[in-house]
Order: structure tokens, then C-alpha cells, then sequence
């Protein structure tokens, strides 16, 4: 399969589609559980948490489920030292997944401008893309607290499309959960691909409903014409 019109702009989500950042997210999670004096979540539970930015995946730790709700006191305790904890283990354990280099290099290298829309706070995102050397591959950098609103949202995809002067069906949207095609669908994108490998609260993303799923940024070019000059 082929998009039919190429696009100008990707825009590629970060956890579960560029990052594997589960690691240092779980280190985190259960360092936090035991400062609290609180049994640890472990990787299997924070892998189906991540998505919705750190405040949702502190509020899910502490509650133990995805539409849980601690008390404000429980919370109020706990956000601060999560947050002391991920700037020091932003990327100690982090690693881009494998076909990602391949796969922004050749989009750079055949004309697409990239961007990076992310539930991730500004904080993180930034340190976590450079320690990882992808950050100068984006032209822009949307994070989960650039606007009011996050994906699902379609304001950050809009807000991005807007700043590099694309039309939204111009758009293309990677990522890996169904935040990222609600977003993409909302806001009018040409199309949205989704990584096999992310985390989608434990669902197999095809639910979704993608246009297509694929296991590695190196299939893009399968998805999307070469430069055509
Ligand atoms: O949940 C987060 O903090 C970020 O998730 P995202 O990069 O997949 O949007
Ligand atoms: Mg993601």
C-alpha cells in the first residue's frame, strides 16, 4: 500500500514509537513506590500506562489501574519525587528502537519535514531526544505541556501542521497508540501509520484502525514515495 498523495510533514510520536522508555519509566515508577513504602509495579504494568503523559502514569501507579484516580493527598505526595527521580533517569535506560536512525534519515533524505508530537513534558522530551541524538531530525518539538490540550487531542498535530506551514491532509502522523490515530484522524491528517512494537494500554493497535501497522521504520519506504526529484 501507498498514501496516495505524498505528504509534506511526518510527525512521529516518541514512547513506544521512536523510545523504548519503559525502562527508565518503571525505575522510576517502583523507586517512587518504595520512597511511599509501597510494593513496586513492575515493567509488564508500566508498559500499558505510558501514553498519557508522567501526571496520568504517577496517577495509575499509585491507583494500580489505567482509570484509576488516587487521592489528591496520595497524588500530591507522590508527583514531586516521580518527578525528581525521571529528571535524573530520563535516558539512562532508554534506547531508540531499532530501524528508527534508518527510518528519519530516509524521510529526511527524501524531502519530508519532521516533527515530533509527544505527551511527554517539555522537561523530559527535550533531554531525552538529544541524549539519544534524533533531536536536530525534528524542526519542531510538540510536548504534552506545549499546549493545554494532548493527544488525543488534535490541537498539538494542528498546532505543529500550523507552524511549519502545512495543510493538516498534507500530514502524516507515527505512533503507537490510539491517542495517536484519534489525534491524527481529528485533525483532518492525510494518514496515520502505527509501530507494531508500542504501547497501546496492552490492546493490539489494529483495533484502532490505522491505515497501515508496521514493525520497523525501515518499512516506510514500502508506505511512502521516494524524492521524486
Ligand atoms: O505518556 C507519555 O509521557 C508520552 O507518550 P507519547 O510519547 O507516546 O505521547
Ligand atoms: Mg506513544
Amino acid at each position: 500500500m501507498q498514501f496516495p498523495i505524498r505528504p509534506e510533514m511526518v510527525l512521529i510520536d516518541v514512547d513506544g514509537t521512536l523510545v523504548d522508555s519503559v525502562p527508565d519509566l518503571t525505575f522510576c515508577v517502583d523507586a517512587m513506590m518504595q520512597q511511599l513504602g509501597r510494593p513496586p509495579r513492575g515493567e509488564a504494568a508500566v508498559r500499558t500506562w505510558v501514553g498519557n503523559g508522567v501526571e496520568r502514569l504517577v496517577r495509575r501507579a499509585l491507583s494500580g489501574t489505567l482509570d484509576g484516580e488516587p487521592t489528591d493527598a496520595d497524588f500530591d505526595r507522590a508527583y514531586p519525587l516521580f518527578l525528581e527521580l525521571y529528571a535524573d533517569n530520563t535516558s539512562k535506560r532508554s534506547h531508540l528502537y531499532e530501524g528508527v536512525r534508518e527510518g528519519i534519515d530516509w524521510l529526511a533524505a527524501n524531502g519530508y519535514r519532521l516533527g515530533c508530537v509527544t505527551n511527554k513534558a517539555a522537561q523530559f522530551t527535550e533531554p531525552l531526544l538529544r541524549d539519544l541524538g534524533i533531536r536536530d531530525a525534528f524542526e519542531l518539538v510538540v510536548s504534552g505541556d506545549t499546549l493545554a490540550e494532548k493527544k488525543p487531542s488534535p490541537a498539538p498535530l494542528l498546532h505543529a501542521a500550523r507552524q511549519l506551514g502545512v495543510a493538516p491532509d498534507r500530514a502524516l502522523m507515527v505512533g503507537d497508540s490510539v491517542s495517536d490515530v484519534k489525534a491524527a484522524r481529528a485533525a483532518g491528517f492525510l494518514g496515520i501509520i502505527c509501530m507494531s512494537y508500542g504501547y497501546n494500554h496492552g490492546q493490539d493497535i489494529r483495533s484502532a484502525g490505522p491505515d497501515a501497522v508496521i514493525d520497523s521504520m525501515t518499512q516506510l519506504p514500502t508506505l511512502l514515495s521516494p524524492a521524486t526529484d
